[in-house]
């Protein structure tokens, strides 16, 4: 799917804080991956979606403002070999890849007496070992090249435990845990390992669930005013924008009127 847009790196390099820079962004079809593609785009930097859903990503795409370039690519992060060649096409087409986004992800409301055991697969396959997929086709270039930034959507409940989502939040304690070791062996490198830990966001996440116990127990809304998706890519930014000496490694962005 290349974009009319599609460009090398080089035009227009000197568009918005990101200008010359090319992102590679996972579940970029809807909700925060969207509006990350969208928020990097607007900054000049070239952007790979990558998603499930060739239809969703493209229209996300054709609401790109024109910049340095984009791609769309049909990308199942569970399979580490269409992740290998979603990035080789992006180096391809857009130049070599300074910045991933980690938000492709699943969640399920669902308690652990019920045994939903295929939904505790697929989170793993999903947030876990998609992520490592994502992570092992970008930090050798990266490393080759001196530098490189990976940013992981994890979650408030990266932090802290959410009962209904105990799977969920152990895959989110999961790359906490795997984005640490990543930023303490890179350190040195030029390589940035950021988490950026939301709470409610108002986006199609939670209607995979459908444990009605779980969801009653524990997974009905507050109320309150969630983020958009906007906000969490709001946060992305910040750490991607800032000067080369400095890491932002952890970001918690939560509703006002729903701290943990
Ligand atoms: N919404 C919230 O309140 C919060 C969300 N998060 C995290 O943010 C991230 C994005 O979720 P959000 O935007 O809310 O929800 P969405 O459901 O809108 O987005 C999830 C994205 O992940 C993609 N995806 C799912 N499975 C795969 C797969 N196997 N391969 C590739 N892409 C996949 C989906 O695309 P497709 O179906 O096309 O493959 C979709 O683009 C998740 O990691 C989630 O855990 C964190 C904290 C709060
Ligand atoms: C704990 C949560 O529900 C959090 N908002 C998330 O969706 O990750």
């Amino acid at each position: 799917m290349p974009s009319p847009n599609a460009s090398g790196r080089g035009q227009d390099d000197k568009r918005g804080r990101l200008g010359g820079k090319v992102a590679v962004v996972t579940g970029a079809s809807s909700g925060i991956g969207a509006a990350v593609a969208g928020a990097l785009a607007a900054e000049g930097a070239g952007v790979a979606l990558a998603a499930r859903r060739a239809d969703a990503l493209r229209e996300v795409q054709a609401g790109l403002v024109e910049g340095a370039g984009s791609i769309a690519e049909a990308t199942d992060v569970t399979d580490r070999e269409g992740v290998r060649a979603l990035v080789a096409r992006a180096e391809r087409e857009l130049g070599p890849v300074d910045f991933l986004v980690n938000c492709a992800g699943v969640m399920y409301y669902t308690l652990m007496k019920n045994l939903r055991e295929e939904e505790w697969e697929g989170t793993v396959e999903v947030n876990c070992k998609g992520t490592l997929n994502c992570v092992g086709a970008v930090l050798p270039g990266m490393l080759s090249r001196g530098g490189g930034h990976i940013v992981t959507i994890s979650s408030d409940a990266g932090r802290k435990v959410y009962p209904g989502l105990a799977v969920y939040s152990a895959s989110k304690f999961f790359v906490e845990a795997l984005s640490q070791g990543l930023r303490l062996e890179t350190a040195g490198t030029g390589v940035r390992v950021t988490t950026v830990q939301p709470g409610n966001v108002d986006t199609g996440l939670a209607s995979l669930s459908n444990d009605e116990e779980a969801i009653q127990s524990y997974g009905e809304p507050t109320g309150a005013r969630v983020l958009d998706p906007e906000d969490v890519a709001a946060s992305v930014l910040y750490a991607l924008a800032q000067p080369d000496h400095v890491a932002v490694n952890e970001i918690l962005v939560q509703p006002r009127d729903e701290p943990a």
